[in-house]
């Protein structure tokens, strides 16, 4: 019996053309082993809705094709199901894929998928939304926002954000409350991280595991101009976590206060979110496809 794998497409993530993917599927896929379905997203949302008819059907494997939002549109419908998440990343972060070690080339990924295996995986929640990759407050939900607001996407996007944002960006008091921890602290940054990067592989936190059945909290405290290099060199390199300006907790629940509501985001998708934040794992709670190890 053929694996009966449907592929959701997002016309509107990253920069790429997506005409020609339907055939590109159609001529990388094994087809003594998938009978695949492909179709796009109509709006935003869509995904979820699509994912959650084809997962009711019975779809062994659903893939994501396009970024981060992409990803949690789909993982929501399919999470505790017996459907698998697939990912061809065409996004402009990428987080998870790239967590996962899948390939950023579209030809590749799909090759890996005729080489692939089905693991377990966690993810997270903030305040009962699931998230897969990461999700936080601070600089990086400052930067989530404002590039929502462009009609363009892609790396550069990104980098012009950040660094137009670091000069009108506010740090924030906050308190992280859970099992053995009280702390508090003026934040930069505080990411919630499931898998180890926020995409582009910038690595906010370096150890983060999806399959502990825990979040790496990394909050990055006030830093002088001056200590911006190294900490940009430091979130690339993987040792982001050692820097003297960051402070990194291991948890399976918490919850943060804040002086004020505002902008928070979950996979790089922004939104306005209240004072306190509950944020915890599910373990093994996504069933994810990567490269057969053996
Ligand atoms: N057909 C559609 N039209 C408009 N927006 C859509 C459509 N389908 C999905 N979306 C929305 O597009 C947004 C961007 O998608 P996605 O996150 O996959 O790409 P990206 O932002 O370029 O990549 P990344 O999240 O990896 O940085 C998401 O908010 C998603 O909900």
């Amino acid at each position: 019996m053929k694996t009966r794998i449907a592929f959701i497409i997002n016309p509107n993530s990253g920069t790429g053309k997506k005409e020609s993917l339907p055939t590109m599927i159609q001529e990388g896929l094994d087809a003594k082993k998938f009978e695949p379905e492909i179709v796009f997203t109509q709006y935003r949302g869509h995904g979820t809705e699509l994912a959650k008819d084809f997962a009711a059907k019975g779809y062994e494997v659903i893939v994501a094709v396009g970024g981060d939002g992409t990803v949690n549109e789909i993982a929501s419908s399919i999470i505790h199901t017996n459907s698998t998440l697939g990912i061809i990343p065409i996004g402009s972060g990428n987080g998870l894929a790239r967590h996962l070690n899948i390939p950023m080339n579209v030809k590749k990924a799909i090759q890996q998928i005729n080489e692939s295996e089905s693991i377990l995986m966690d993810y997270g929640v903030v305040n009962g939304r699931p998230f897969f990759c990461t999700c936080g407050t601070g600089f990086d939900a400052y930067v989530s926002t404002e590039f929502a607001k462009g009609t363009k996407r892609g790396l550069m996007r990104y980098v012009e954000k950040i660094i137009t944002g670091y000069f009108s960006y506010k740090s924030q008091n906050c308190h992280l409350i859970g099992d053995g921890i009280d702390l508090k602290a003026k934040a930069f940054v505080l990411t919630f991280a499931n898998a180890s990067q926020w995409g582009n592989n910038a690595y906010i936190a370096p150890q983060a595991s999806v399959q502990d059945g825990k979040m790496d909290i990394s909050i990055m405290s006030n830093f002088p101009i001056i200590a911006l290099p190294s900490l940009a060199l430091q979130l690339f390199a993987k040792t982001i976590d050692k820097d003297l300006f960051m402070t990194t907790l291991r948890s399976d629940e918490i919850t943060l206060l804040r002086e004020e509501a505002g902008p928070f985001h979950y996979d790089g998708e922004p939104y306005e979110e209240g004072k306190e934040v509950h944020v915890k794992t599910v373990a093994d709670g996504l069933r994810v496809l990567v490269k057969k190890r053996f």
